[in-house]
């Protein structure tokens, strides 16, 4: 792996595609292959490890749309059919008399020998069930064919598919009551700096916060990630080294802060000791220090410290990143067109992710664009592209970026 760019120094900064292309590379490289077999309910996140096969016709049967009668179309002359059974959800019906309509229920299985299913809104009953239909029919009408949705042996979920709640119900509609999934990624999550404290305690003079690790922490959760929580990490290059070498039974140690140029910035420094750098500097805003490498044989994910350079870069890196290592290949966030709200003077050499909203079909954006403000991202609902180079005016097209769509 070749290093980029060196602390101190101004290196030329990578675009954002090179740098995710390279993110992937590694991460199909060094790709999970391990799986395991769960309930259903449990793989929610999850990335599926095998193909899901169809192993019977859905539906399994004919069954009916509306609550009715069912009828051979043939029969029906104009004068009223007698009722000579009755279908509801659940049951399994005789075939159809001929000469007569069945009553029938929503979700019941049609009576072998109908054709066709009239809604009762459209069905007169006289007296000792003898029924007369007002409306013309059609054959088919209202009846749900076998195999409509899936066919036995069709493939239905590939390996490398995310699972969420529509995957989950699609899977239990074939029976299946587990599923192979990939293993659990395992993330140790490191907050560097001297300076952080955690909520619940007194600040002392100097001191804020530590926001990136719960963040970060629940986040990974939520992708499905085993996450372990290696807590904070002091400022000093000793300890940098001592931390990352206790941290080698993971998948990826992911941390933040301490990867820019001042004094106290010690990652990049240990990871060209002890293992590679492979980016650094990246044409990003927020995010630009964002570093990849490995400390000996693991890989490491340094997120730039500013809580939305680490909510941006986590968003765009490291989360398509995880999911590469699982297996998914379609890792890229959705992004849409929409005009901007707002003027844009001056051409950045970044690329921009503004924390902004849709507001009237236009992107609006914070008041505060600070890298250092996390409650920018609070009141977005996504991030807006800029490209760098570019200057808009309101109404300009740019791209947004849903949020709802990456925390997940
Ligand atoms: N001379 C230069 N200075 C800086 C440059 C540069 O190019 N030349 N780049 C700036 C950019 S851009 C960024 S982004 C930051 C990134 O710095 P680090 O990743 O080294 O992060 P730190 O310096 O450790 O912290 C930055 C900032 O974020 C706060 N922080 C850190 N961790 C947390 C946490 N867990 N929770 C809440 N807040 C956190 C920290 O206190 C700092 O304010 O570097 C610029 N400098
Ligand atoms: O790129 Mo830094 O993330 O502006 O603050
Ligand atoms: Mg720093």
């Amino acid at each position: 792996m070749n290093p980029v760019g060196k602390p101190g120094k101004t290196g030329s900064l990578m675009p954002v595609e090179t740098a995710l292309a390279r993110l992937l590379e590694m991460a199909d490289a060094s790709r999970i292959v391990e799986r395991e077999r769960l309930p259903l309910a449990k793989v929610q996140g999850r990335v599926l490890a095998e193909d899901l096969v169809a192993t019977l016709d859905l539906p399994p049967w004919p069954n009916s749309a509306m609550d009715g009668y069912a009828l051979a179309l043939a029969d029906w002359k104009g004068e009223p059919l007698p009722v000579s059974q009755k279908v509801f959800a659940g049951q399994f019906p005789e075939p159809l008399q001929p000469g007569t309509c069945a009553r029938i229920f929503t979700g019941a299985p049609v009576p072998q020998g109908a054709d066709c299913v009239e809604m009762q809104e459209n069905a007169e009953v006289q007296g000792d069930e003898r029924v007369r239909f007002i409306e013309p029919m059609k054959a088919g009408q209202n009846i749900r064919p076998q195999g409509q949705e899936t066919t036995k042996g069709e493939l239905i979920l590939t390996a490398g598919t995310r699972l969420g709640p529509i995957e989950q119900g699609l899977a239990a509609s074939l029976g299946r009551a587990e599923l192979d999934v990939v293993r659990k990624v395992r993330v140790a999550v490191l907050s560097t700096g001297d300076e952080l404290v955690e909520p619940g305690q007194d600040l002392g003079p100097g001191q804020i916060y530590n926001s990136n690790r719960v963040l970060l922490c629940s986040w990974l959760q939520r992708l499905g990630c085993e996450v372990i929580d290696a807590g904070i990490l002091p400022d000093d290059l000793p300890t940098t080294r001592e931390r990352l070498g206790q941290l080698q039974d993971v998948d990826l140690i992911l941390s933040t802060g301490g990867v820019s140029v001042g004094e106290a910035d010690f990652l990049g420094i240990a990871l060209r000791e002890e293992g590679d750098l492979a980016l650094w500097k990246l044409a990003i805003k927020p995010g630009k220090p964002l570093t990849f490498g490995h400390f000996r044989n693991v890989p490491v994910i340094g997120l730039p410290g500013n809580p939305a350079s680490t909510l941006v870069t986590f968003a765009l890196l490291a989360r398509p990143y995880l999911l590469r290592r699982q297996g998914v290949q379609d890792v890229e966030p959705l992004k849409f067109p929409v005009p901007a709200g707002f003027d844009w003077p001056v051409a950045g050499n970044r690329r921009e992710y503004l924390r902004g909203r849709l507001e009237q079909g236009r992107a609006t954006v914070y008041r505060n664009q600070s890298s250092g403000v996390l409650r920018s991202a609070a009141w977005a609902d996504g991030l807006v592209e800029v490209l760098e180079g570019r200057t808009l005016t309101n109404g300009d097209e740019v791209s947004f970026i849903p949020l709802s769509d990456l925390l997940g």
